[in-house]
């Protein structure tokens, strides 16, 4: 939920991810949505004049990197973590069946 965190998605880590692992689909999952109530937290980002990441902050930036999932979870509080891993496992499958029919398509 931290601005900076998701910044780091898209200047670094995905061009790190695109050169390494090229073509690899991806999944993008915002962490720590407990913090978007944690008033430290808040205090914090202010005093920087910055605002946790919204869902819709968060999707965009998923589209930015054309991951084929977005999900937000919080391990501290148990939210959602489950679905993370069966969620992404069926978005790549469904990934991969689209890449294989557009290889069909050009054959
Ligand atoms: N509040 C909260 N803390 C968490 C959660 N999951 C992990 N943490 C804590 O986050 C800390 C690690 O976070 P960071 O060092 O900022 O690393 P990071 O989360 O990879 O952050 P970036 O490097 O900025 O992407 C550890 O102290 C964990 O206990 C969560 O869901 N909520």
């Amino acid at each position: 939920m931290n601005p900076t965190s998701c910044d780091n998605v898209l200047i670094k880590w995905f061009p790190e991810v695109t050169h390494f692992c090229r073509g690899t689909p991806m999944v993008r999952i915002g962490c720590k949505t407990d913090l978007r109530k944690d008033k430290e937290q808040l205090r914090d980002l202010r005093t920087a004049q910055l605002e946790p990441i919204t869902y819709m902050q968060g999707l965009s930036a998923c589209e930015q990197i054309r991951a084929a999932l977005y999900l937000e979870c919080s391990a501290k509080f148990r939210e959602t973590v489950e679905d993370v891993f069966p969620e992404a496992a069926s978005a790549l499958k469904k990934t991969q069946r689209q890449k294989k029919r557009r290889f069909c398509l050009l054959l």
